[in-house]
């Protein structure tokens, strides 16, 4: 059992390498909440919220997950002991959605019981491997640089390529990686930039032995691709419209997908996560780790959650040099032969970096039990 007697928010802000462009926007800075919790033994916890700046993706940005936290999910926490880290998804129940609000709270939490069990997290929540499969993610508008782009991380190890498509660019951008890069694991992802009346156009893609294309239809969708997975031979993977297990256990009973992208932060926590992969696993559905173009806490998490049975495909898992100068954990998360180690020390298995929390940190509150 275990008692959070302090909650600390802090907003960084850091500029990407390069901007991440895809048909929905451009991301050229990235912020995001660190959360730091701390148990009356002095422990601390770390969690990251992975919302964006605008509602491009989910509909959550940092000011309301700030918003939430502050109002609804640190009191509850400070409210109630917690005896396990599943009970966090059990308290937040009578908060509706919000998830990467309530994932940044949760996963700091799951740090703190594995680090008072003094093991890796990843073990702690049941994860089996030494390593994950890493991947990166090309998101320009402009094949010469697709190809650039796609020539350097192949040097650099990776061997999954997630490439960025809409119905304006997607056969010429395909068609030219899959020509230069015969042999390379190559997938799309969509963004729900097509509806059924483009079936013509997504079934054109089938041609260059794709590993599959990611959420090509709407967000919240999940009956038009049970209808579009019939007609295609790529598989389909779902990524925004799985946000909890309801989600994903409707869409394995209609057939819409025969590959699940779960991202910890679109779906409320480890304990969702873990979840929705066992669901999974149970019904042969193919899961990886998504990612959220995000700072090494949240990258830790993902390790962790990568390393269970079920993830047998690379997940958007890549170094973090790829977006960041400097990252906040220490040391950085680095891709070997197209894998990352999980980590061998207690909880996240990374330490934090505050003086590089420090150097990008645009607010920060404290929080006390007892003290509002
Ligand atoms: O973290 C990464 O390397 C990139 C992950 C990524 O592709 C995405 C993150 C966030 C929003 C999306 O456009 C996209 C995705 O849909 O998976
Ligand atoms: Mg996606």
């Amino acid at each position: 059992m275990i008692h959070i007697k302090q909650v600390n928010l802090t907003v960084i802000e850091m500029p990407l390498k390069k901007p991440f462009i895809t048909h929905l926007g451009t991301v050229s800075t990235r912020q995001a909440i660190v959360i730091e919790v701390m148990d009356e033994d002095g422990l601390c916890g770390y969690g990251e919220c992975v919302a964006f700046s605008s509602p491009w993706y989910t509909e959550e940005t940092i000011k309301t997950a700030l918003h939430m936290l502050k109002d609804y999910l640190i009191p509850i926490i400070f409210k109630n002991p917690i005896k396990q880290p599943e009970d966090v998804t059990a308290l937040f129940q009578s908060i509706r959605k919000n998830e990467m609000a309530k994932a940044g709270m949760e996963t700091a939490i799951w740090d703190v019981f594995a680090k008072r069990e003094n093991i890796p997290l990843a073990e702690y929540i049941g994860g089996v491997r030494t390593s994950v499969l890493a991947g990166a993610v090309v998101a320009t508008n402009n094949l010469e640089d697709a190809l650039k782009q796609t020539e350097q991380l192949s040097s650099q190890g990776y061997k999954r390529i997630k490439v960025k498509i809409n119905p304006k660019n997607d056969y010429q951008f395909i068609q030219g990686i899959r020509s230069r890069f015969p042999h390379i694991s190559l997938m799309a992802d969509a963004n729900s930039a097509y509806t059924l009346n483009d079936i013509d156009k997504l079934k054109a893609l089938d041609d260059f032995d794709l590993l599959m294309i990611e959420q090509p239809l709407a967000v919240n969708d999940i009956v038009d691709h049970a209808v579009l997975q019939k007609q295609m031979n790529t598989p389909i993977c779902l990524d925004e419209s799985i946000t909890n297990y309801h989600d994903a256990y409707s869409a394995i009973q209609l057939g819409s997908c025969k590959v699940m992208n779960i991202k910890v932060g679109r779906v409320g926590g480890l304990t969702n996560a873990k979840k929705i992969h066992d669901i999974c696993v149970a019904n042969n559905i193919d899961v990886w780790c998504g990612g959220m173009i995000e700072f090494g806490i949240s990258r830790a998490h993902n390790i962790a959650l990568a390393s269970l049975p079920g993830f047998t495909l690379p997940g958007d898992l890549s170094s973090s040099n790829h977006y960041w100068h400097e990252d906040i954990i220490d040391p950085m998360i680095e891709v070997h032969n197209g894998e990352i180690a999980t980590p061998k020390s207690p909880g996240l298995g990374f330490s934090i970096n505050k003086k590089r929390i420090n150097q990008v940190t645009i607010l920060h509150e404290e929080y006390k039990a007892g003290k509002r």
